[in-house]
Formats: C-alpha cells, structure tokens, sequence
C-alpha cells in the first residue's frame, strides 16, 4: 500500500507498537521518512512512514457490522473495528459475506434461542445483525432455491471457537430441515447427540483450549426434495494420536481416559484402572483435573459407548505401563518385573488375546521376504517404541470405528 504520499501533518494514522499492537495518533512532524505521532493515549512516538497506516477520523466509535463498509480495511482498521464490538458484546462482524467470530469466552445463551432462530429464518444476509445463524440461513436457501449443494467453512487458530460456531450452524440447519416433534428420534438429533462422544474420544486440554479437537471433521447433512434432512455423515480426519502415548505438561491426553478412571466402582473393578496417576500414558503431565468438569459425570453421559469401547480405552493405559528389560546375555527384551506382567496380562485380558504372544509382538519385529520370514529380538527401548505403536494404532482405529 502506497500511504506515504497521503501522510502529512495533520493526518490521523496508526503506527504499530510493541505493546499494543497499534495505536492511533495525529501526525504532528514529517522529517523524509520518518514521521512523529502524538497519540490518543498521549505518548508520542516516532515512526517509519512506512510503518503508518491512515485512519479514518470518521469512523463510527461502536464500529460498522459490516468490514466492507471501512474506508480502510488494513489490519488496524480491521483490529479497532471488532475491538470496539467486542467491547459492546457484537461478537459477530461480516466481511462481504464471510463471518468472523470472535470468542466471547463466556456463555451468551441470548445469542442462541429458538426465538432467535425464528428471527433470522429467510432474512437476506446483512439485513439483521451479523450471526452463524444469517449464514446457515443463506446456505439453506440457496440450496432450496438452487437446487446445489452448499459448503460453509469454519476455519481459524485452536480455541477460536470453531467448534462452537459449527454447533450454532448445526443447531440452525437442523431447526430449518428438522422433522416435527413426536416423529422419533431424527438424524439432526443423533448428529448432534453424536457430539459429546466425539469429544471425549478426540479433544483433550491443550494450553490454548481445555477442550481442543484433535482431529478435523467434515459433517455432510443431506436433504430431501422438501428441505428436511434425510441423512448425515461425519468424516473425520488426522487424529493427533502420538498424544495417546505423550502428553506435555500442563496439557492432558484425550478425555476419555481420565473418564474412565472416575467410573463408578465396578467398572473400576472391571476395567483395573483408578487413579489416573497411576498410568504413563497420563503422568507425563501433572494436570488431571479440569476446571468445571467432573469426569466421573462425563462418564455417565457418555456411558453407552464406554460399555462397547472401555475395554479398549483400558487395554491401551495398561499397555502403557509395561516397561521392559534386557534378557540377560542377549539383545531381547522382557517385561522388566512383576508390575510390567501384570499390566501385560491385564492388557491381554481385556484385547481377549494369548499373553505370550502380545508379549512377542511388543519383544519381536517380524520381517517377511519373499523367501523367508525372520524374527529379530527388538531391545528394550525398541520395545517400548513398538508398544507405543500399537496403542496409537489401536486407538486410532477406534476413533475412526467410533465416528462411522
Ligand atoms: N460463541 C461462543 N460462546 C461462548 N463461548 C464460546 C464461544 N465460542 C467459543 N467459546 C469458548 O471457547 C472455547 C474454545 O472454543 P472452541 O472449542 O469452539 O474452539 P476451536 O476453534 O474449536 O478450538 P480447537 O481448534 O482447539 O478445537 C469453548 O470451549 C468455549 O468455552
């Protein structure tokens, strides 16, 4: 952008700060390249010409609802406009036809009702205030008027609120095309009721979001001739699964195994599990409690597919405690004590294999060639990096069998 010209003194500008980003100021000096500012904030500073991005004096104080209405649309312009939003509650800001959230981090239920879902429905884009609802509301009708399939994108940094907003779109498209109370229990429902499942099996805390996904998800809502869903798909994809073996402090692996070890008593008996400090895969990190969740709660909510899956959610934190030795005189390697064999059996017990031959498939690389098969001895460490390869592989494969 060419602004040098338009800079002189008198001229309202942003210059960039280390501290706050930008601030805004009237220039008061122009020497060649290098302007003096005194700003708003009353500090005065010195500045490339370069470096200086014009401001518009006129621009409304509670910001414009839509960014496209800015005189300037540079990045402190585009900054100081959702600013002053957010400081009013306007969470929601478009561009053109593109909406950019900004996360409130606190509950605003107001937003969200159904009589607000009755506002928006069949409202032009940008006649009401900017919302996810205006959006799936546009993508509805153009898919009933037009007869193609539509695609929204929700995309931004981790705990940006990605996943909230894809609810809100949800919530949306299910009220429009949803089935009339009393006709069962529809697909928008088991979608939406899919979620919490979802979530304990591929979100974790993570420094930037207690309840980060890890994994990407494509939702597909299909609709009849008539506008109502008739069917769904959720295809998801990359699942970080060296969490599952290596969690950093103060972060936690995926929620289902700190649910897992607030189960209610006999599943704890069933499963051999309990405190959570106990196992490997958990104690990397000290955090194993979240603020506002109770994970034996958790637990009970997402109950029915523990019944099906905790097995293997428990196989997985007990193959974690196998650590292995050398066997003496040779490159093998063995579970290294009786603790290491007892989470063995256990592990085996609840995969329903043969002991001896899990044991051999974390201790043995099998190698086939075209003429022979060779079995080579891994040693301990080799072991240990082999056993994490099975848990990532087995759990990813049941988030993958959990999602079809
Ligand atoms: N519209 C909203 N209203 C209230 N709270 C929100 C909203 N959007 C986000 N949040 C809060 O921010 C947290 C993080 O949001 P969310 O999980 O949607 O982020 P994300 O972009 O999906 O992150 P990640 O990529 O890590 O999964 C939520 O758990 C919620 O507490």
């Amino acid at each position: 952008m060419t602004v040098s010209a338009s800079i002189a003194v008198g001229s309202h500008v942003w210059v960039e700060d280390s501290e706050e980003a930008w601030l805004d100021g009237e220039v008061v000096e122009v020497n060649g390249e290098e302007i003096k500012v005194v700003c708003t904030s009353g500090k005065t500073v010195v500045a490339s010409v370069s470096n200086a991005y014009p401001k518009d004096p006129e621009a409304p104080p509670d910001g414009v609802d839509d960014m496209t209405k800015l005189a300037y649309l540079h990045e402190p312009g585009v900054l100081q406009n959702l600013r002053s939003r957010y400081d009013k509650n306007e969470i929601y800001t478009y561009t053109g036809n593109i909406l950019i959230a900004v996360n409130p981090f606190q509950r605003l239920p107001h937003l969200y009702n159904n009589n607000m879902m009755e506002h928006y429905k069949g409202i032009a884009l940008g006649e009401l205030s900017p919302h996810p609802f205006a959006i799936a509301d546009a993508a509805y009708r153009q898919m009933i008027n037009e007869g193609i399939s539509q695609s929204i994108l929700v995309s931004g940094e981790s705990g940006a609120g990605k996943t909230e907003s894809t609810k809100m779109l949800m919530h949306y498209l299910a009220f429009m095309g949803g089935r009339a109370a009393g006709e069962g229990r529809s697909v928008e429902q088991q979608v939406l009721e899919s979620t919490p499942v979802l979530e304990a099996f591929g979100n974790a805390k993570t420094l930037r979001n207690n309840n980060s996904s890890r994994f990407g998800k494509f939702v597909e809502l299909q609709f009849n001739d008539r506008g109502k869903i008739s069917g769904a798909a959720i295809r998801t994809y990359l699942l970080e699964r060296s969490r599952v073996c290596q969690v950093s402090d103060p972060e936690r692996n995926y929620h289902c195994f700190y649910m897992l070890c607030a189960a209610p008593a006999e599943d704890i008996e069933k499963y051999k599990v309990g405190n959570p400090r106990m196992f490997h895969y958990l104690n990397q990190s000290n955090c194993y409690e979240l603020d506002g969740v109770d994970d034996s709660k958790e637990y009970l909510s997402t109950r029915r597919a523990m019944d099906v899956v905790g097995i293997i959610v428990a196989a997985i934190l007990h193959l974690g405690n196998i650590e292995f030795a050398k066997v003496s005189d040779s490159d093998a390697s063995q579970p290294k004590d009786d603790q290491s064999q007892f989470h063995l059996k256990t592990a085996a017990e609840l995969l329903m294999c043969n002991e001896r031959s899990l044991e051999d498939s974390l201790c043995k690389r099998v190698i086939v060639t075209r003429d022979e098969t060779i079995t080579k001895s891994l040693d301990p460490d080799a072991a240990a990096v082999s056993r994490d390869a099975f848990a990532k592989i087995v759990y990813s494969r049941l988030f993958d069998w959990l999602v079809c």
